[in-house]
Formats: structure tokens, C-alpha cells, sequence
């Protein structure tokens, strides 16, 4: 694989995938800018080199056609502001003005592609459509490590077309270094941090872990289908009925393997699902009928928290609660608090999954940790050991030694 610092983008049109999927307010200004500032250093690269930047991204999921919500015209006066210089824009992504636009760009001098998913070929890895997209540049840059995992027309296809010119950008190799760090060799002991709201979408990374981690903390909403399948009352507590068997059996698994497990002891419970509901704290599989357990209670943030603070390795993905709500925030600050510390004290910590990366970013943490990453579904399924598209493709064919 080329990487950003290994290519020379003098006089030279780059074509970037990033990953611009960022949240918009309803006057459509972004609430969480990560994502862009995470890719300002590939697109400075090509600039100081002399080079010109045509962005792509997807913003959003829109049906296959324009929609003003998910236009990237709403990006054009942030991406001002950060590189302080005009940001021509292609009112679509492929045809006659974005031809016309990119051809006519000038070393230093940035164009931005409106959305690739107002085209339904976009999702369908169409290859025609690919290969209109890739008349807009001379190289193929890739740095969105967040859509790696599709193996969509911008991702992954197009880059057959640029089959000596494609480069992997500064945020795809960073990132894959620092999950390496993660899945090759974690100092002991060696923690995850499991929460969210579906084990449905973990359950295959937590598989994975249990020959990794030394410990494996459940906490937030899918910790309540543990509870109920080990026989407690969870009340109106989020519950994945069909996968409670599933639960068991990764218990079980994590026995075998001498994973410790832990699973929350006491719940913040609410009568409703509102951060002004009634609380109170019970026992986690002790949830009276009309409750619903919305944060992990005072015992069991004690106990994660030691545990956190005790480890040399620890990979976070899901918050402890709802912490969108301040009320049922406490969980999920004081576990961040402990990964911070627990940090500082030598350990390294990557954080993954769009929610616990907005929490820690809330909380005022992103620089207390080792790395916090842009991906969530496609930091799980490389931690899976699944294949990324988006990284398959800009690998080149071994030559056979003659
Ligand atoms: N006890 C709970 N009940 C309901 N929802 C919860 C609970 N704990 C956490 N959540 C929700 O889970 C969501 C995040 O889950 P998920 O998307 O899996 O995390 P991430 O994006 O970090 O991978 C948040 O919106 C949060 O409010
Ligand atoms: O936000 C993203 O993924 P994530 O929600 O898993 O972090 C990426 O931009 C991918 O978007 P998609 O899941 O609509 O393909």
C-alpha cells in the first residue's frame, strides 16, 4: 500500500474519498467535526505538495436522490474556514460541472463533489459510475477509514482505475495502526469495554475478543439481556429476546477462556424514557415492571471503573448508558474518567463507535486517550478480522517473482 507521506501529489489532481458523514443541526450547521478536522492532514499533504483536491463523500443516507438535508453545500463555509481559502463546489458528483470544475483546478485550489449517495450507483459499487467519478482525478486518494467496510463505486471500485495511483490517506493508516495496536500486542491486562444499545450488532467482535481480553465489561442496554437471560426482571429495560440464548453461550465461552466478565450489579432505573423521568437505583435484575434501567448504578461504575484503572489495554466501544441525557450520563463520564486515568498511567486506550467517541469528545476527553477512532461499524468488523473493501482496494496484486 502507498501511503500519503510516500506519494509526491506535485502538479497533480487527487481524487479523495473522505468520510464527511458528520451530524448537522437542524439549521444544518455540523454539531461534531471530527471527522473533517481528522482529514485535514491528507488534504494539506497534497496541497503543500503542489497538488489539487477534488472531496467526495456521503453525508447521511438519502434514497438515491438529491436531498437539501444531506447536501455537502452545507460543509462548504466549515472546509472555508479551516483551510482559509475558497472551496469550489460541483453541484453533482460526476458529469459535464464537476468535469469541468475539476479540470479547471489550479495547484493548491480545492473542489467539493455534492453528495455521492444522491446517485443510487453509489451504494451499488456501479462500475460505470465509478469510472465517471474517476475522470476527476489523477491519483485516488482513500481516507475514509468510517466507510472502509463498503464496498461501494467511491470506497473501493474506483479504484481500479487508478491502478499505480492509489494512495491510502493519513486517517485510513492511522487508524489501522492503532487497531493493530490493539488486536497484535495488547499489554496485559488487556480490557474491553463493551456497551451500546443492540448486542446484535457487537455480538461477533465480542466472539472475537474473548481469545484477546483479559476482561470484558457489559454495561449500557444490551447488558439488560444478560440480566433477563440469567433470570432476573428487567422491566421496560431494552431487550434483544432472541438473543438471550446467544448471551448464555458467551458467558460460557468466556468461562473456558478465563475471561472475566463483568456485568452490571445495580441500574439507574426511570419510569420513562426522558432525562426528567423519576429515578431510582436497584439491583440489575431486580427492575420493577413500568421501570427501565437507563444508566449502570454507583456499585457497578465503582467496580468497572477499578477494573478499568488496573489495565494496560483497554478498547471502548458503546456508552454505559444514555448519556445523551445528563441524568443517565454518570455511567459512561465516570468510566471515561477511568480510561483517562488509567491512560496517564501508561496504559494505551482506543476508543471506537460514532456514540462513545461523541461522549468522550463531549466530555472533553478526546486528547486524554490514545485514539479516538472516525469508525464504528468499520472499526468493529476489522476487529472481527473481517475484510475492509475500502482497504482490499488500495492494496496492489503481489507480482510473482520469476
Ligand atoms: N440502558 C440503555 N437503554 C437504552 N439505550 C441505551 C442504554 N445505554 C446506552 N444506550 C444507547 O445506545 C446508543 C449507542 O449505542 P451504539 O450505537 O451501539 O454505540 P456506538 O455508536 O458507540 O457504537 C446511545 O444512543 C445510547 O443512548
Ligand atoms: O457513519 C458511518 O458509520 P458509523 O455510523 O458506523 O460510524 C460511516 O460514514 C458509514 O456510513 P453508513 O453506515 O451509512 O455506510
Amino acid at each position: 500500500m502507498i501511503t500519503i507521506d510516500q506519494y509526491d501529489f506535485q502538479g497533480k489532481r487527487a481524487l479523495v474519498r473522505v468520510d464527511f458523514n458528520v451530524p448537522l443541526n437542524s439549521k444544518f450547521e455540523i454539531t461534531d467535526d471530527t471527522r473533517i478536522r481528522a482529514a485535514v492532514p491528507t488534504i494539506k499533504k497534497i496541497l503543500n505538495d503542489g497538488g489539487s483536491v477534488v472531496l467526495m463523500s456521503h453525508l447521511g443516507r438519502p434514497k438515491g436522490g438529491p436531498e437539501e438535508k444531506y447536501s455537502l453545500k452545507h460543509l462548504i463555509k466549515p472546509l472555508e474556514d479551516i483551510f482559509l481559502t475558497k472551496v469550489n463546489f460541483s453541484r453533482d458528483c460526476v458529469g459535464a460541472e464537476a468535469l469541468e470544475l475539476a479540470s479547471s483546478l489550479q495547484p493548491g485550489e480545492i473542489l467539493l463533489l455534492e453528495n455521492l449517495r444522491f446517485h443510487a450507483e453509489e451504494e451499488q459499487g456501479n462500475q460505470i459510475f465509478a469510472e465517471k467519478l474517476s475522470l476527476l482525478g489523477d491519483v485516488y486518494v482513500n481516507d475514509a477509514f468510517g466507510t472502509a467496510h463498503r464496498a461501494h463505486a467511491s470506497t473501493a471500485i474506483v479504484a481500479d482505475y487508478f491502478p499505480h495511483d492509489k494512495v491510502c490517506g493519513s486517517v485510513m493508516q492511522a487508524e489501522l495502526e492503532n487497531a493493530q495496536k490493539v488486536l497484535s500486542y495488547a499489554d496485559r491486562p488487556y480490557t474491553a469495554i463493551m456497551g451500546g444499545a443492540k448486542i446484535s450488532d457487537k455480538i461477533m467482535v465480542i466472539e472475537q475478543l474473548l481469545d484477546r481480553v483479559d476482561n470484558l465489561i457489559i454495561g449500557g442496554g444490551m447488558s439488560y439481556t444478560f440480566a433477563k437471560a440469567q433470570g432476573g426482571t428487567i422491566g421496560n429495560s431494552l431487550l434483544e429476546a432472541d438473543k438471550q440464548q446467544l448471551t448464555l453461550d458467551l458467558l460460557r465461552k468466556a468461562e473456558e477462556k478465563g475471561v472475566k466478565i463483568y456485568l452490571p450489579t445495580d441500574s439507574v432505573i426511570a419510569d420513562a424514557f426522558d432525562n426528567d423521568a423519576n429515578t431510582d437505583v436497584v439491583a440489575s435484575g431486580a427492575i420493577p415492571n413500568g421501570w427501565m434501567g437507563l444508566d449502570i448504578g454507583p456499585d457497578t461504575r465503582a467496580t468497572f471503573a477499578e477494573v478499568v484503572r488496573n489495565s494496560k489495554t483497554i478498547l471502548w466501544n458503546g456508552p454505559m448508558g444514555v448519556f445523551e441525557f445528563p441524568n443517565f450520563a454518570i455511567g459512561t463520564k465516570t468510566i471515561a474518567e477511568a480510561v483517562v486515568e488509567a491512560t496517564k498511567n501508561g496504559a494505551y486506550s482506543l476508543i471506537g463507535g460514532g456514540d462513545s467517541a461523541a461522549a468522550v469528545t463531549q466530555m472533553g476527553h478526546s486528547h486524554d486517550v490514545s485514539y479516538v477512532s472516525t469508525g464504528g461499524g468499520a472499526l468493529l468488523e476489522y476487529m472481527e478480522g473481517k475484510e475492509l473493501p475500502g482497504v482490499t482496494a488500495l492494496q496492489f496484486e503481489e507480482t510473482p517473482l520469476t
